[in-house]
């Protein structure tokens, strides 16, 4: 495989609000690397400071301390045109599209062409073509923003967002107010604009939904800091923090799976020699015949609760909820994770007083972050 080559890359980021009666750390001591043709995911509630962080790539953000560096530059070191020229090889997109209402798709499009472009007016006009022909809207040029759907909205954006030829595209929530169909139609055109203009894509988002679809690689943020990163694989079959752990099993609907089992009599008053446990494997493991093994080897049987497998990056990734009986469930579970696999061992009691502490916050009205 070619080397990666670093794209972005931020080092020691710090930013901090000081407000009259208090400061907020939004972002601390972040480094991130981000390669030339990733699809780099950063998930995590609100409030975790994504979209500080984000804009600190493009400077509309200024750390309080660390460097920023973007395709061998150091753009914390720009200032004026200087800045606003390399700005330009970043792109953005937003929750809310941030189009101009009383202009044309058109015009919209060409907007940030008429600043400090060298191109002549027939280009720019081939240049909006070219762009609303990439994203599907040849035919909406002439329309008003107002008479378009939501994702065409974010695909006018995009367009727009495109107009400089960059380098890079900040994606922050940018489907989070559309529905799950237009959601993966959006998706979907990052992806084929990753692979067929090389484009390094930075997507932020709340949703592990997202960063599955079409991530390469993700970093999970809490209270300003990355908690985890890692490529979405081994994120995917062997998270090591709780909360990455929530924000897959909400993806997977593990969750609600793990509520309702929890719920059963049977689950409450597991035996001794029984686990109620959850298995995630990606790619080679998912042939193996563990289940079998646990019999032949441990004489363990195996109740199976629920399962899924998802194809991530042509890999199967599975999970796997059952409940394990024998003498002999604990060295079979230390057999199965030496074959690879994520074992997570549930405590009944105490996932059913988490739960029952989670639904009262949420009763309270009691965000995440
Ligand atoms: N300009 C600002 N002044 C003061 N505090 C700010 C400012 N911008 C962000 N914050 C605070 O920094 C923290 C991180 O906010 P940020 O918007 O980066 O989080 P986020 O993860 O992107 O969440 P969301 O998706 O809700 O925007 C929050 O506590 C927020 O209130």
């Amino acid at each position: 495989m070619a080397e990666a080559t670093p794209m972005i890359e931020l080092s020691g980021i710090d930013v901090t609000f000081k407000e009259a009666d208090r400061t907020v750390s939004a972002v601390k001591q972040v480094d991130l690397t981000v390669n030339k043709g990733d699809i780099y995911g950063i998930v995590g509630y609100s409030g975790a400071g994504k979209s500080t962080l984000v804009r600190v790539i493009n400077q509309l953000q200024l750390q309080t301390n660390g460097t920023v560096t973007v395709n061998g530059q150091r753009l914390d070191q720009l200032h004026g045109k200087a800045l606003r020229q390399a700005r330009t090889k970043i792109g953005m997109i937003f929750q809310h599209f941030n189009l101009m209402n009383e202009r044309t798709i058109g015009d919209n499009v060409r907007f940030p062409l008429l600043l400090g472009t060298t191109l002549s007016k027939q280009q720019q006009l081939d240049k909006v073509d070219e762009l609303l022909a990439l994203v599907g809207l040849s035919d909406k040029k002439n329309d008003y923003p107002a008479q378009l759907s939501g994702g065409q909205k974010q695909r006018v954006a995009i367009a727009r967002a495109l107009a400089n030829d960059p380098e890079i595209l900040i994606s922050d929530e940018a489907t989070s107010a559309l529905d799950p169909k237009t959601t993966g139609s959006i998706l979907a055109l990052l992806k084929r604009l990753n692979e067929t203009l090389g484009l390094t894509v930075v997507l932020i988002t709340h949703e592990m939904q997202a960063v599955k679809a079409i991530c390469n690689r993700v970093a999970v943020m809490q209270s300003g800091e990355i908690i985890e990163r890692g490529d979405l694989l081994t994120i995917f079959s062997n998270p090591k923090e709780q909360l990455t752990q929530e924000f897959i099993e909400t993806s997977t609907q593990v969750d609600s799976a793990l509520a309702n089992v929890v719920s059963q009599p049977r689950i409450q008053q597991l035996g001794v020699d029984e686990r109620l446990v959850v298995l995630s494997y990606a790619g080679a493991s998912t042939d193996d015949p563990l289940i079998a093994q646990l019999y032949e080897q441990f004489k363990v049987t195996p109740n199976i609760l629920f399962g899924n497998v998802e194809i991530l990056q042509k890999t199967p990734v599975g999970t796997l909820g059952l409940v394990l009986s024998g003498t002999a469930v604990d060295d079979a579970l230390a057999y199965v994770k030496g074959q690879g696999v994520h074992v997570r061992v549930i405590d009944v009691p105490k996932y059913r007083a988490e739960l029952a502490n989670k639904a009262a916050k949420a009763n309270r009205g009691e965000g995440d972050a």
